[in-house]
C-alpha cells in the first residue's frame, strides 16, 4: 500500500495552472527525486504533499496517522534574535532533552547543541535542519534542496547521510533537486516535473528518456553514467584486469 498517493491533482494559483493533472504514489522506504526547471512546481508538489497547499483538482490520500518530517528550501534565521540549536530544535513542537541529543547524532552534529543558529556553517546548519525534522520520527521525509549553498564533498556527504537515515529509519524520502547527477544517482525513482510528470522511472530510464534531455541536455544523462560507472567499479575488488 502507498504511504501517500497522488491523483490526477491540479493546482491554480491566482488564475495560473501551476500543477497539471500530477498522479504519483509514494511508497515506504522509497528515495523519490523530483527534478525539473526553474519554476516547474517541485516546491508546490512538496506543499500538497505535506498538506500546506489544497489542490484545486484530483486527491491525495495519505495513510492513517502518517507522520511527515519537513526539511525546507530556506529558513531565514534573524541575526539580532539569539536562537541556539537546542531552542530551535524545539520550535514548533517541544522535545526532550534526549530525543534533541539523539537527533544531533543521527545527523552527526553531536556537540551543535549550545551553538548560535547564526554560527553554523551552511552544512551544519542543514543537518540541524535535518534533525529538527527527524524529531517527529517520520514516515516520510520531504527535503527541498537540502543541499543548496553546500560545495560538492558537502552534498555528496550530504546525500550520503540521508541515505543511511533512510536504512535505519526505513522512512520514505521525498527530495527536491537541481544537482541532477549526484542526487538521481542516490534515488530508487526519479520524477521530472514540468508543471506536468514529464517522465519519470528509475534514474537510468528518466536520463535516457527524451522529455528529461530536452529540459536538460544529454550532458547530465552521461554525467549519470559515468557516476554509475566508476560507483560499480570502486566495490569490484576481486577482478583481475
Ligand atoms: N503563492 C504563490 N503565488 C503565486 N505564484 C506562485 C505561488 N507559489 C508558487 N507560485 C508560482 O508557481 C510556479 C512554480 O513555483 P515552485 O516554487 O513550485 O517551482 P519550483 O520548481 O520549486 O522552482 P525553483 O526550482 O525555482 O525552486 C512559479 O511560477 C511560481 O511563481
Amino acid at each position: 500500500m502507498s504511504l501517500i498517493s497522488i491523483q490526477n491533482v491540479s493546482v491554480e494559483i491566482t488564475g495560473q495552472n501551476i500543477l497539471h493533472d500530477v498522479t504519483l504514489d509514494l511508497s515506504a522506504g522509497e528515495i523519490l527525486t523530483i527534478v525539473g526547471p526553474n519554476g516547474s512546481g517541485k516546491s508546490t508538489l512538496l506543499r500538497v504533499i505535506v498538506g500546506a497547499l489544497a489542490p484545486t483538482k484530483g486527491k491525495i490520500t495519505r495513510q492513517k496517522d502518517i507522520r511527515i518530517g519537513y526539511v525546507p528550501q530556506t529558513l531565514a534565521i534573524d541575526a539580532t534574535l539569539p536562537m541556539n540549536v537546542d531552542r530551535f530544535l524545539s520550535i514548533p513542537r517541544w522535545a526532550s532533552k534526549n530525543e534533541k541529543l539523539a537527533a544531533l547524532e543521527r545527523v552527526g552534529a553531536t556537540n551543535m547543541m549550545h551553538k548560535q543558529m547564526t554560527d553554523l556553517s551552511g552544512g551544519q546548519f542543514q543537518r540541524v535542519l535535518l534533525a529538527r525534522a527527524l524529531l517527529c520520527e517520520p514516515d516520510v521525509l520531504l527535503l527541498d534542496e537540502p543541499t543548496q549553498g553546500l560545495d560538492q564533498p558537502g552534498s555528496a556527504r550530504f546525500y550520503e547521510l540521508i541515505a543511511e537515515i533512510r536504512a535505519e529509519l526505513n522512512c520514505a524520502v521525498v527530495m527536491v533537486s537541481h544537482e541532477l547527477h549526484v542526487v538521481m544517482s542516490a534515488s530508487d525513482r526519479v520524477v521530472c516535473l514540468n508543471g506536468h510528470v514529464c517522465c519519470h522511472g528509475t534514474p537510468e530510464t528518466v536520463s535516457n528518456a527524451p522529455e528529461y534531455r530536452a529540459l536538460f541536455g544529454a550532458q547530465t544523462g552521461g554525467a549519470l553514467a559515468l557516476y554509475r560507472h566508476e560507483h560499480d567499479h570502486g566495490h569490484d575488488h576481486h577482478h583481475e584486469h
